[in-house]
């Protein structure tokens, strides 16, 4: 059974404050949990994964699932998140998979074998070249450390509302703090003899498990980091084994992975199976192909095209300052009594974070749309560690009178960071709707009972996956009909506005030339990519060639469908027309071959949509296509038109026969 979350707020609270040092409050904190709050690794599987490849991982029943049935992807509500208090229990953490979870351990000796027998492997530009068992790493000195991990498509479900991004739609719970305990990257880097490093060009470069993915040379999910952020101590790079003083869940990196703290959560390599230090960057697909804030403009075709995966300004490392608010929740409803004019008050609540160990420092609220603001109150449950960094996420609460939110539109929030950055007040759009964080904004509703208002109904700019909500929905169909200025204002400037329409523009205005200086820090670049790059960006986003498959003639029925279930015969149905997706793409499909053999034989709408598949997926899928299932019937179908018709004429001539026959008698 998955046990329930019983984690104390003031629990958490207490165990941080007061405390010299992050270390040491991480350590108390773990002493002083209750037991039975942790994810019970041998309990009941969800019906959700049966049949999948991961049908032996237990999952908490309240988590969101973004991707469907398979791979993994999902965060908590934000309510329930915030609920647990500061630290997060490991099952309500959101999980990012990009396939199956590739380290199998259904069973206690399963765990025990792969524990004994997993090797880390650091090798590269190092004198002593290792291979490292778990004992070995346990015999490195312990550091434990409460992190934030954030996915950086979090809140990327309101950049989808503008334009389907190449991501599906996270809400604003892809974060969470935990506990992480695991020995230093750089103390494990000394023991492997690592060279010097004085002019800063090495990188050390981390993998997971090969023949997990399908994309790249290796089929594994890797990235780098340059050597020197790796050794220097402040910034605590772990090769971490323990969540919460336990042992890694299997969705989590079971039995070890890296933390690195300050940074997006997609470098953050688990099932860690091979470290190198090496002359340049990782060539690994998953380090270009991934994890990139591209310009406006910017489209899946012409990102590989025109080689901007491997422009290094566009590379996202350390996360962006951000915030949102839990409180008032999503439809949360406020009674408003007479009391409410004599002074009573609503705390609004929420969390912030900023990259790369810096301070939140402001947490502010608007009620008038982002044009003034006013602090609030930001509580650090964490202490910085002995570098002065903050790993974590900051609370801030904001009390307003009622009567004040009675004459607002909307709530905003927005957080400031120790470096002064802040969160803008429109969202820009980018291919892969990462690093969204513009300003929060909560519309309010009122209900009249005798022409006075009687309740306030909050609601946030989207809900999580797939669920239904949020007033940027409701916005998003007005602005079809041209009639919502935020959402139909983004979108034009999220679809009209390429890069070659700016390029145009500029030839044609006299401050052209002044003005391309400017153009060139966004232009593509003009060289080609090294070879090495040129063969990562053959597997990218882009399409292979088509394999156009013959077309069916009549319709194809469910029953035959049903039988088309094999990877090399792989058929699924999708708003009512039949594809067959072929061998070469389901090795190419970035969500992975098994998430669409999970459907292959069957009607696969509601999977495929809930995905949010882009255009670029609509257009790869019109390759596919093979026939079309049975009309339904429709309304005219239905009608007996034969019989009806017959007994039309009958009655016609029995009624013709009759006047004639009047007549005659007349
Ligand atoms: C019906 C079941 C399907 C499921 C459950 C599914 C699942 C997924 C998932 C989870 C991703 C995200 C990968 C990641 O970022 O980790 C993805 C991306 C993608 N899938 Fe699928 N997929 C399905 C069918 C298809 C089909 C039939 C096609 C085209 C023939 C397709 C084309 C794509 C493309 C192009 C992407 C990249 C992102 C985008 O452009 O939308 N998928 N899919």
């Amino acid at each position: 059974m998955v046990t329930a979350c019983t984690l104390d707020t003031e629990l958490a609270q207490d165990a941080f404050h007061g405390m010299k040092g992050a270390t040491a409050c991480a350590k108390e904190y773990i002493a002083a949990q209750p037991a039975g709050v942790w994810l019970d690794l041998d309990g009941a599987v969800d019906e959700r994964d049966k049949g999948t490849p991961d049908d032996w991982i237990p999952r908490h029943p309240e988590l969101v699932r973004l991707t469907g049935l398979h791979p993994f992807n999902c965060e908590p509500p934000l309510s329930l998140c915030m609920a647990q208090g500061f630290i997060c229990p490991p099952q309500l953490h959101y999980v990012r998979n990009h396939g199956a979870v590739p380290v199998k351990t259904p069973t206690a000796e399963a765990r025990q074998r792969v524990w004994d027998e997993w090797r880390v492997a650091v090798v590269g530009l190092v004198d002593k070249p290792l291979n490292v068992s778990m004992a070995d790493l346990q015999r490195l000195p312990l550091r434990q450390l409460p992190v934030l991990l954030v996915c950086a498509g979090n809140r990327r479900k309101e950049q989808n509302m503008v334009k389907q991004t190449i991501g599906f739609s996270w809400g604003p719970t892809a974060w969470a703090t935990t506990i992480w305990g695991g020995c230093r990257l750089a103390d494990l880097l000394r023991a492997a003899g690592v060279r010097d490093d004085p002019e800063g060009k090495l990188h050390v470069h981390f993998r997971g498990p090969t023949g997990e993915l399908p994309k790249g040379d290796d089929g594994s999910y890797g990235t780098s980091i340059p050597l020197h952020r790796a050794l220097d101590p402040a910034n605590d790079v772990l090769v971490a084994w323990e969540q919460n003083g336990r042992a890694l869940t299997p969705d989590h990196g079971f039995p070890v992975r890296l933390i690195i703290p300050g940074y997006i959560g997609g470098r953050m390599i688990k099932w860690l199976a091979h470290i190198e230090v090496a002359p340049a960057e990782s060539s690994n697909f998953y380090h270009f192909m991934d994890n990139r804030v591209l310009p406006v403009g910017v489209t899946p075709e012409s990102a590989t095209a025109e080689g901007w995966w491997y422009k290094p300004e566009y590379i996202i490392n350390e996360l962006n300052t951000n915030s949102a608010m839990a409180s008032p929740a999503h439809d949360e409803t406020l009674r408003v009594t007479p009391d409410a004019l004599a002074g009573e008050t609503y705390t609004i609540r929420g969390y912030a974070y900023a990259g790369g160990g810096k301070k939140v420092i402001r947490a502010e609220i608007s009620l008038d749309g982002g044009v003034t603001w006013e602090g609030g109150v930001v509580s650090h449950p964490e202490t910085p560690t002995e570098y002065g960094r903050y790993w974590c996420h900051a609370l801030w609460s904001f009390d307003v009178s009622v009567a004040r939110l009675l004459g607002a539109k909307e709530v905003c929030c927005r957080a400031w960071d120790s470096h002064m950055n802040t969160q803008p007040n429109h969202l820009t759009w980018n291919v892969m709707g990462m690093l969204n964080n513009p300003i929060f904004r909560v519309r309010i509703h009122r209900a009249y009972a005798r022409g006075v208002v009687s309740e306030l109904r909050f609601e946030h700019p989207t809900m999580p996956g797939k669920q239904p909500g949020g007033w940027m929905e409701a916005e998003n169909a007005a602005a079809s009909a041209s009639q919502s200025p935020l959402v139909s204002g983004l979108k034009r400037i999220a679809s009209g506005i390429s890069l070659l329409n700016i390029n145009a523009t500029m030839q044609r205005t006299p401050s052209a030339q002044s003005q391309l200086s400017t153009r060139a820090a966004h232009s593509p670049p003009t060289s080609p990519p090294p070879a090495s790059m040129n063969e990562i960006a053959a597997g990218g986003v882009a399409p292979p060639p088509p394999a156009a498959p013959p077309a069916r003639a009549g319709p194809i029925t469910l029953e035959e469908l049903a039988k088309h279930t094999d990877r090399a015969d792989a058929w699924l149905a999708i708003r009512g027309l039949v594809y067959h997706i072929p061998p070469s793409y389901l090795k190419e499909h970035p969500g992975g071959a098994d998430s669409i053999l999970a459907v292959a034989g069957t009607d696969a709408t509601l999977s495929y949509e809930e995905v949010g598949h882009s255009d670029n997926a609509e257009k790869i899928l019109r390759r596919f296509k093979i026939g079309e299932l049975p009309r339904e019937p429709g309304l005219l179908d239905a009608v007996p038109v034969m019989p009806i018709a017959c007994a039309l004429v009958g009655a016609g001539s029995v009624f013709a026969l009759r006047v004639l026959a009047r007549k005659i008698a007349a």
